[in-house]
């Protein structure tokens, strides 16, 4: 996938700043095989004249009239393709922009680099790899069936969520922010890519997890929530992740969270699984 920066190079009339450039993708030139193509296109010919000035004149009604004729259906119909795609480069260009602004803590000589080592802190704390081991260790210590079936379920959840944003890193192959420096602890391949966020998805399941079989006091549920929050929030901080990468990252882990309900290794399951292998 491009980089913004590299897609969008070229003129634009947005005034202003270094954001500048993430905007032009909304009125850049169109490609000449796509002009060639509309050019062939009487459809799309048509539209362009109603678009111009001059075929604009002689029609003193709606735009999806040309010269006082209606346009057939299917012609209209053309029209929504467009009107999504313009929406989505709208949300992408916003998302550009707002992510940019937002990574406060990109770097030290950032606006807020002096908090980026707490950030990290924060991004270790949501991190794979202390919540592997703590699962592991809790499930190696804990006595009794309940505590055993709980922490061997949420290792399972860790494991699951570790393979589908794996997999779904790969497939969407998004990149990170430009202002991302790539210096996060014990990372996989697939984790040069940006969406959906692993820290948001993994903060969002566990929150979920946590609350649903810890009994835990009001204070203790509201930090949990809090803390899940503030891992997502830190990742467009630390520009690690655009904001579109954190929203889908909690989608993600909260559905996730529902899959582990519903594959939930049971002590019926698990002692019929230690049967078969002995
Ligand atoms: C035991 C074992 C193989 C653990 C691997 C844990 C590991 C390296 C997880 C990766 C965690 C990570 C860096 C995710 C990326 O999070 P984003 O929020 O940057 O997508």
């Amino acid at each position: 996938m491009p980089s913004p920066k590299a897609r969008s190079s070229g003129s634009g009339p947005c005034p202003g700043g270094n954001g500048r450039y993430e905007f032009l993708s909304l009125s850049r030139a169109p490609a000449p095989q796509l002009l060639q193509r509309q050019g062939s296109d009487p459809t799309t010919a048509r539209l362009r004249a109603s678009e111009s000035p001059s075929g604009r004149r002689g029609s003193g009604s709606s735009t999806s009239s040309t010269g006082g004729q209606q346009l057939p259906e299917e012609d209209c119909m053309r029209l929504n393709p467009s009107f999504v795609g313009i929406a989505l480069r709208s949300l992408l260009a916003i998302d550009l922009w707002l992510s940019k602004r937002l990574g406060v803590c990109a770097c030290e000589d950032s606006s807020w680099g002096s908090v980026r080592p707490l950030m990290k802190l924060v991004e270790i704390s949501g991190h794979g790899i202390p919540w592997l081991a703590g699962a592991a260790y809790c499930l190696y210590k804990s006595d009794s069936a309940a505590g055993q079936e709980v922490m061997l379920n949420l290792l399972t959840a860790l494991v699951l969520d570790l393979v589908l944003v794996g997999v779904m890193k790969a497939v969407v192959q998004r990149r990170r922010p430009a202002h991302n420096r790539m210096d996060m602890f014990a990372t996989f391949s697939v984790d040069g890519y940006s969406f959906p966020s692993g820290h948001a998805t993994r903060a969002a399941m566990c929150a979920r997890f946590l609350l649903a079989h810890l009994v835990l006091a009001a204070p203790l549920r509201v930090l949990v929530l809090l803390w899940a929050t503030f891992v997502g929030f830190s990742r467009v901080l630390l520009g690690r992740h655009h904001v579109t990468d954190v929203a889908f990252g909690f989608f993600m882990g909260y559905w996730q969270y529902n899959l582990v309900e519903m594959l939930w290794l049971s002590p019926v399951m698990l002692q019929s699984m230690i049967g078969r292998l002995h």
